[in-house]
């Protein structure tokens, strides 16, 4: 069990950055710790790693308290590893050298098995003998991410772990990091603006707002039901509406969250929008429409004219 406990922290005095944030988080768990640029989620890793000292709380990982630089001549927690949003790795010597940095030389044939398997994992097996200087930010990221787990850490923190790395790998590699880490039980915690870490992989996800932890709840269930719309946002556009446009939804509210992909298009709807303009997305369009003084977004399988107007059901 990873335990937060009323942890307050600031760079510069008189401007804290985390403020009272408390937390579990059970052994195995994957957790995403999601928010507004600049809300704290790189500190609050940080912290979880023993790199800053906190100025009030207490951080323990099982029974052991995490202690920042001051109590510690080599800041960080041996049992966890972090990888920050610049990677560390050493410029000069190749990818299998620097995923093996942390593995011992003592039996060469389990280290170069280790080393194989975890180049295997992150797909940069073509890779194994190339600078990493050479690399590119995505593939340097990858490269990261084998070193961290090299020697097994008990809890994983990564800050952005997939922002530089495309579409069509990051599926992949967060497939197989995702199952291999629930697989060998490591704690791992993600920061991260990305809503498919948090809705996908994440069995818990945390929100920050201006150094608050403002919820902490199980992901699907905060998708579905934000409370309010800071939340929300986070996972994509969302609609704040009069609840009175939807007798359907129950609530005691002035107002309801709805997302675009609930508002579909009926030719007998009251509920009438003036469409604005439609965004490509694919699959489906996203459709900007004006609702008196409200925005709307919805999404619509054509795209729609300006000046429309359509009525949209709940659905
Ligand atoms: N070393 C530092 N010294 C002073 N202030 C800092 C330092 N590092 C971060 N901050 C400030 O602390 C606040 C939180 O920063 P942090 O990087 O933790 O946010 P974040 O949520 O991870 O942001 P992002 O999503 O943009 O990465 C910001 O206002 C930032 O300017």
């Amino acid at each position: 069990m990873l335990k937060v406990q009323r942890i307050s922290f600031s760079y510069i005095e008189n401007t804290p950055i985390l403020k009272d944030i408390s937390f579990e988080i059970p052994q195995g768990a994957h957790v995403s710790i999601i928010g507004e640029s600049g809300c704290g989620k790189s500190t609050l890793l940080k912290l979880m790693y023993g790199l800053h000292d906190v100025d009030e709380g207490e951080i323990f990982w099982q029974d052991e308290q995490i202690l920042g630089p001051s109590h510690n001549l080599v800041p960080g927690f041996e049992k966890m590893k972090y990888v920050a949003q610049d990677f560390d790795l050493m410029p000069y010597t190749t990818v299998s050298e620097n995923i093996g940095t942390h593995l011992s030389n003592f039996y060469p044939e389990k280290k170069q098995q280790r080393i194989d398997e975890l180049l295997d994992m992150v797909e940069m097996s073509a890779f194994a003998n190339v600078k990493t200087k050479l690399l590119s930010g995505g593939q340097q990221q990858r490269v990261a991410l084998a070193k961290a787990l090299a020697r097994e850490p008990e809890v994983l923190l990564l800050d952005e772990p997939f922002s530089h790395i495309d579409n069509f790998r990051k599926n992949a590699l967060r497939r197989n990091l995702f199952s291999y880490l629930k697989k060998e039980n490591i704690t791992c915690i993600v920061a991260t603006h990305d809503r498919t870490d948090a809705l996908a992989f994440a069995d818990t996800t945390i929100v920050l707002k201006k150094g608050t932890l403002i919820t902490k709840s199980d992901s699907k269930n905060l998708y579905k039901n934000p409370p309010n719309k800071y939340v929300a946002s986070l996972f994509g556009e969302v609609n704040e509406l009069p609840a009175s446009l939807f007798p359907e939804i129950e609530t005691e509210k002035e107002t309801v969250l709805i997302y675009p992909h609930q508002l579909k298009v009926s030719e007998t709807s009251e509920f009438k929008v003036t469409v604005r303009k439609s965004y490509f997305k694919g699959s489906h369009y996203l459709v900007l429409a004006k609702y008196e003084n409200f925005v709307v977004f919805f999404e619509s399988l054509e795209a729609l004219e300006n000046g429309f107007e359509v009525g949209l059901d709940f659905v």
